[in-house]
């Protein structure tokens, strides 16, 4: 094979002629082509120089092979055959494809794996049996561990009928690489990359539908709740994305176990269902379609219970925020809760501890209900109008039901309050007499607790008498005896328990320590009342004069500064003659 020699260029006489090799022949011509022609006699064949240009053009010429396929695969559809998504950790649809794979068992191939004892925070792991089987979900073990697939490794399975490939990524963050447990919180964020080989986009979103089923169906016996944990790097600004790493799952509480006066649960349910279902209203009325309530009163009143029972009534998912770390501010707030998604509780708990004025400081010694004890104050990043910006602002529209407690609505600034803000406020009381009545039913349900004569036989060691099987009717007679017995030991309950002195969470935590005696709990109710009463009067003494010290602190702080100034304009003599400040016994110079 001949090269043409290239016009205008004097015609060199190769070294080596490439008639008989025709790589040789068009190194030639390409050294001749760029005036590089002093370059032939390198060109010998086999020479090393010949033999590495030719690897090389090679190597070109497979690459750039390589580049225009994929050019052309990307831009025409003709040649794609799989369809790729990506699932960011922190958004739920991450969750529900991390359950379908653990469902699906893909995690059957999986060598990695990371083990935790179980606990209430969701990881979606697998929990072995004695035998090596393994439960997907959480099992009734409290002792159990669980083991999480990392899922690093690629995983390809059939799905309907598709081959399907999932892989999640291996984040880096800080100097080095980290793998973590899907559900768990780490620094940085995770993604899962789903590949489903189809040309077909339908079967990414029935995939994705499929998952969302099978998570609402587990999900259903609880409450998911979402918060930020204190040290995730996403809240001290060193990572942009979804901060809702933490989630946990609660169970589930029946709204009717919410003991509240006046129908007041019940008007709360049907409020919120009423506004889930007036999207379209909403929208016609061009009013941002969100509600929030504000509940507020003593602690230990059922305030979190009610959100926590109302948000598995209406099916929803609660993001909970704490506003008094200092590391949130408004824009971290403003990114947290356009994160959130549609329809779903946003929970700002203790909402005063955010701003507190100058005032409030100085009232903060005070305690807010008899016995309480001291509030503390805690400073936040967030300013009012940072929070009023984020309540306001497009993220806690799409049917976002906002939810704040406290227990010191008076420090709430009235812009806040304003309806748009909180359109419902719900004051929560110390405990009725009803309330305590209805406690007291739900804490001894007849088929727990004890009747009398087994109470008083209880210390009694069993015998062979006591096993003796009884009768249905019997068992019957005995319930609707029991349940007699247990109203009239309510209502006497009642009688004695002093209304609005008591939380039902201390009232609780009495009931607690006689949980299968009721007639203990009866009788020793005023022994009760009266020791707490105590105890109450003792820790507002304490509060009274820690306040007293705080003020004189303040004022003899106060009066040195007044003393120096005079000092300054020369009104006072020098220190030697200055008389000392005296404020309740103690002194300041
Ligand atoms: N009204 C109520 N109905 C049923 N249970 C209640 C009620 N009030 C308190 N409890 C019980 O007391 C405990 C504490 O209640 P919860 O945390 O809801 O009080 P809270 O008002 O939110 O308190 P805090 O203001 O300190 O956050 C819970 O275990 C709950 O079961």
């Amino acid at each position: 094979m001949s090269w043409p020699s290239v016009p205008g260029t004097p015609v060199t006489t190769p070294y080596v002629t490439g008639n008989d090799n025709p790589w040789l022949s068009l190194l030639n011509w390409v050294a001749d082509f760029l005036g590089l022609s002093f370059l032939a006699p390198l060109f010998q064949a086999n020479s090393l120089a010949f033999n590495s240009i030719k690897l090389f053009l090679l190597g070109s010429l497979v690459e750039t092979g390589r580049r225009f396929f994929r050019w052309v695969y990307e831009r025409f559809d003709f040649f794609q055959y799989s369809i790729t998504a990506q699932f960011d950790e922190g958004d739920p649809v991450y969750d529900w494809i991390i359950l379908f794979l653990t469902e699906k068992k893909i995690w059957k191939r999986s060598r990695r794996f990371h083990v935790t004892a179980r606990s209430s925070r969701r990881r979606w792991g697998i929990s072995m049996g004695q035998n090596g089987n393994a439960n997907h979900h959480q099992s009734s073990s409290f002792t159990s561990a669980e083991y999480v697939p990392t899922y690093d490794m690629a995983q390809l399975f059939r799905w309907n009928s598709y081959w399907t490939e999932t892989r999640r990524t291996l984040h880096e963050y800080r100097g080095g690489p980290v793998y973590s447990a899907p559900g768990d919180h780490a620094p940085g964020s995770r993604k899962l990359f789903l590949t489903i080989y189809t040309r077909s986009m339908s079967a990414l979103s029935s995939f994705v539908d499929d998952a969302r089923e099978l998570y609402q169906e587990v999900s259903q016996p609880h409450v998911i709740v979402h918060t930020i944990e204190q040290n995730s790097p996403y809240l001290h600004g060193q990572i942009m994305g979804n901060p809702w790493l933490s989630i946990k799952n609660k169970a589930r509480r029946p709204i009717s176990s919410i003991i509240l006066p006046n129908g007041i649960v019940q008007s709360l349910v049907d409020d919120a269902k009423e506004f889930l279902s007036m999207v379209d209203w909403y929208s016609t009325a061009a009013i941002p379609h969100r509600r929030g309530y504000l509940l507020h009163g003593p602690p230990g009143t059922g305030k979190t219970s009610t959100i926590y029972a109302l948000a598995g009534e209406l099916g929803l998912e609660i993001y909970s925020l704490s506003l008094a770390s200092g590391h949130v501010d408004d824009s971290f707030l403003q990114r947290a809760v356009s994160s959130i998604p549609n329809t779903a509780i946003l929970l700002i708990e203790d909402i005063d501890c955010a701003f507190t004025s100058r005032e409030d400081e100085e009232e903060e010694e005070l305690p807010a209900f008899p016995g309480m004890g001291v509030s503390r104050t805690t400073k936040s990043g967030v300013t009012l109008s940072g929070l009023l910006n984020v309540l306001d602002g497009v993220g806690s529209e799409e049917g976002k039901l906002f939810f704040a407690t406290t227990n010191y609505i008076e420090r709430l600034d009235p812009a806040l309050l304003r309806p748009g803000r909180i359109d419902r406020k719900i004051q929560y009381k110390l405990s009725t007499k009803e309330q305590a009545e209805a406690l007291f039913l739900r804490f001894y349900p007849p088929s727990y607790t004890l009747t009398a004569s087994e109470a008083s036989d209880s210390s009694i060691t069993s015998t062979d008498s006591d096993k003796t099987e009884k009768s249905p009717t019997s068992v019957i007679i005995q319930v609707s005896d029991q349940e007699t017995r247990l109203k009239t030991l309510a209502s006497e309950f009642s009688l004695h328990f002093p209304e609005h002195e008591f939380s039902l969470a201390e009232l609780q935590g009495y009931l607690l320590s006689c949980k299968k005696e009721p007639e203990i709990a009866v009788a020793e109710l005023k022994t009760w009342v009266e020791e707490e009463r105590k105890e109450k009067e003792e820790r507002t003494a304490r509060a009274e004069e820690r306040k007293i010290k705080m003020k004189d602190k303040k004022d003899i702080k106060e009066a040195a500064k007044l003393q120096g100034s005079l000092q300054r304009l020369g009104i006072l003599g020098n220190s030697s003659e200055t008389p000392f400040v005296h404020v309740n016994g103690i002194s300041a110079e």
